[in-house]
């Protein structure tokens, strides 16, 4: 776990070797206890130089390891004695020194770096703090200001930056590990007393108080009710107000207050959640790492509306031709100078050239009949949406890939009026497309696993977070919206106010409420697919008893809202009011509450009293108990999978872990039990009827969230 050479007759080389990332093991701890013993006491070795295998510095703590007891020696005073010790200790950094990684840098007293390494803190996205020192010594090094933002945020630093803040002595583009071997000769009559970070004084700016004030006030504000930057926070001011050797211990206090949070498990869930997802099998036993995607050089999006311009930067900026096509030469102009200002924002925020000339701008789809890949984004209408693949049946060679951007309509209708159903297969981008990270790969039963692999691959290439998921109205994601936006409205009609609702959300950690939410989307939307599907319109039986729809408990108050014009943040209005078209700033709107309270009384509905607690097990145990139906109809293969989904697509709060991890920290017993206390109260809403499969599990001592797949996998699968 960590080979012992001597190079140059005199230099012994550490090599740290855990792949993929070299990761702290115990053991690779183990052997950098042994390999250093080994340096320090041989008379022959006057320099040590520490690197990883394969190109990769270190990639911090093995963070699997979290979930047991500690083994192995601790890192602290294992580091000590590289420190303390009086022949040079160089880092060599290639690829990345993260974590744990940096810390053991920052305890050797030279560090070299690649040009193209990356270096930073990120334990405050694991739920942690750098407890290997790390907050104590990189404020010594490089400061209080850039220290606790590079440890509040977890942000990774490139090199070059790395050389400005003083973190390291020298970038190379050569051999890291050959210039570190170089450096290291030379260091060696040199004293190391200002070399150990430990010795040194924090340099500390003069309104430090007021600094760490506003840092925490910024954290309170972004981070609502997340533990760790706070914690950090505090860890640093004791680099700043204490001796080296108190702050460590106050270093390591605060990391065992962090370390057993439920904060903690579930961020590094969501770190392995994240990695599990683009995981994908298919029923056939085809799976992510047997089969070759296609390679997609060049492509195209059918419609130029808020999904297709986002669509078509997000292709254009990793190096995709693409082709855009209008209906009318309005629409296209108008299309054209919004792609071309959005791609040259972000080509500027990137600090690199925007790629125009990869964009081709057209009436017709015949211009589309040599690419390799079509995405559709035309107006939300099966009808439409089938026309066009009829046509593109007719023009683009028997190959072209074909894909729908459509947000939950059925993909196998779709890729039943194409001459080529098995290269169908839905991408489901969220908005603003070229911004949102996630991307629902929606697998019909006849696609193809090489079009599965390809689609994956190709959002992996646009810098998406990719899960595949079955066919079914609206997917995972906004099949789960549903009952949580029901329970939403249902909340309403009982007595709550949007605010009410969407400051507990809020609270939560959600970044923003269903109803501001509601708003930003556009409430049209909703509206169309409930017009659409007979739940609200002229077409709506008047026989139906009011309040119920299609059999179940029916909340008419969205559809009223809407019948006002009120669509939301475009239109000024929606459940907030804003102070024009397009404003963002949400402010309660007494027509809303008139709106509703005319509701009750027209009903006779009594408004009482709702506790946040109400609001968050109903919406959020009504969300997870779909999660449970969906994964039972096998649309989605793993609860990891819906939590990602919810993480990038739906604001979830992620130290909460997703909806799925959120309902097993719980308790699968608790949630069965409110979901039946809120079932009985309301017998006529389904979604708060517990699924077979929450009961199963809970039946079988409800066993921990990676541990379901066990439940599921005789289920039928649609994946
Ligand atoms: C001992 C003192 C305590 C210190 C505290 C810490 O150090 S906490 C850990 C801090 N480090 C991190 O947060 C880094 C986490 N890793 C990453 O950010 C990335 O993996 C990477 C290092 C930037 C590499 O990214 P890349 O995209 O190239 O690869 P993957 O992310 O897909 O990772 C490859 C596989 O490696 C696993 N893995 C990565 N880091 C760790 C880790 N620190 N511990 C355990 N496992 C790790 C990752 O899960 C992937 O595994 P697969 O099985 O292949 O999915």
């Amino acid at each position: 776990m960590a080979r012992y050479e001597l190079v140059k007759r005199s230099v012994a080389l550490i090599t740290l070797t855990n792949p993929p990332v070299n990761a702290l093991s115990s053991a690779v701890r183990h052997g950098i206890a042994k390999t250093m013993e080994r340096a320090l006491s041989d008379p022959k070795v006057t320099a040590v130089v520490i690197c990883g295998e394969n190109g990769r510095f270190c990639g911090g703590a093995d963070i699997r390891e979290f979930a047991g007891p500690l083994r192995g020696p601790p890192l602290v005073p294992l580091l000590d004695s590289i420190e303390a010790g009086e022949k040079p200790v160089v880092a060599a950094i290639e690829g990345v020194a993260l974590g744990g990684g940096l810390e053991l840098a920052l305890f050797c007293h030279y560090r070299i770096a690649h040009f193209k390494a990356r270096l930073g803190l990120p334990e405050v996205t694991l739920g942690i703090l750098p407890a290997a020192g790390g907050t104590q010594r990189l404020p010594r090094l490089i400061g209080i200001p850039a220290a606790l933002e590079l440890i509040t945020t977890g942000r990774h630093v490139s090199a070059q930056e790395a050389l400005k803040l003083g973190i390291v002595d020298q970038v190379t583009e050569q051999n890291a590990c050959e210039v570190a071997v170089e450096f290291a000769l030379r260091a060696v009559a040199k004293p190391l007393s200002s070399r150990r970070l430990s010795s040194l004084t924090t340099p500390c700016p003069p309104n430090l108080d007021a600094l760490l004030e506003a840092v925490t006030m910024q954290i309170q504000k972004k981070a609502r009710g997340v533990m760790a930057p706070l914690a950090c926070v505090q860890a640093v001011r004791a680099a700043a107000t204490m001796p080296y050797s108190q702050g460590i211990k106050r270093e390591s206090e605060l990391m065992a207050t962090l370390f057993n949070s439920g904060q903690a498990r579930a961020l590094q869930y969501c770190f392995f959640a994240e990695r599990t997802a683009g995981k994908w099998t298919l029923p056939s036993g085809a799976q992510w790492n047997d089969i070759k995607p296609r390679e997609i050089r060049s492509a195209a999006v059918i419609g130029l509306g808020t999904m297709g311009r986002g669509i078509a930067v997000s292709l254009a900026r990793v190096g995709i031709p693409v082709i855009a096509v209008e209906s009318d030469k309005k629409l296209l102009e108008t299309g054209r100078q919004m792609v071309i200002g959005m791609l040259e924002r972000d080509a500027k925020r990137r600090g690199v050239s925007a790629s125009h000339n990869l964009l081709k701008f057209t009436l017709g789809l015949q211009d589309l009949k040599d690419v390799d890949l079509v995405i559709e984004a035309v107006f939300e209408d099966m009808a439409l949406k089938k026309s066009v693949f009829r046509e593109l049946s007719k023009v683009c060679r028997p190959a072209t890939l074909f894909c729908t951007n459509t947000s939950g309509l059925d993909v196998d209708a779709l890729a039943g009026v194409t001459d080529r159903p098995q290269l169908v297969i839905g991408m489901h981008f969220f908005s603003p497309a070229h911004v949102m990270k996630l991307l629902e790969v929606v697998c019909g039963p006849r696609s193809s696993s090489e079009i599965v692999a390809t689609a994956m691959s190709l959002g992996k290439r646009m810098g998406k977070v990719s899960v595949a998921v079955g066919n079914c109205p609206g997917f995972v994601g906004n099949r789960m919206l549903k009952p949580y936006s029901d329970q939403a409205t249902f909340l309403l009609e009982e007595g709550a106010t949007p605010e009410q609702i969407d400051k507990a959300l809020e609270d939560f950690g959600f970044a923003m409420g269903v109803f501001r939410m509601s708003d930003l989307a556009g409430l049209d939307v909703g509206w169309r697919v409930r017009k659409e599907s007979g739940l609200t319109g002229p077409d709506v039986d008047p026989k139906n008893p009011p309040r119920r729809r299609q059999g179940r408990k029916y909340c008419p108050i969205p559809d009223m809202v809407c019948e006002q014009g009120r669509f939301g943040q475009k239109t000024g209005r929606g459940w907030y009011m804003y102070d024009k078209p397009g404003g963002t700033k949400a402010k309660p709107d007494p027509l809303i509450q008139n709106l509703i309270e005319m509701y009750r009384n027209r009903y006779g509905i009594q408004p009482r009293n709702i506790t946040d607690q109400e609001i968050i097990e109903r919406c959020l145990f009504a969300l997870a108990n779909e999660g449970f139906r969906i994964l039972e109809d096998g649309i989605a293969a793993r609860p990891e999978d819906i939590d990602v989904i919810y993480l990038f697509g739906y604001g979830f709060p992620r130290h909460r872990g997703g909806p799925m991890f959120y309902a097993s920290m719980v308790g699968l017993q608790r949630v069965l039990e409110r979901l039946e206390h809120y079932h009985q109260a309301h017998p006529d809403v389904p979604h708060l009827e517990p699924s077979p499969l929450l009961k199963k599990l809970v039946a079988c001592g409800s066993p921990p969230v990676q541990k379901w797949r066990e439940h599921i996998k005789t289920m039928h699968s649609h994946l």
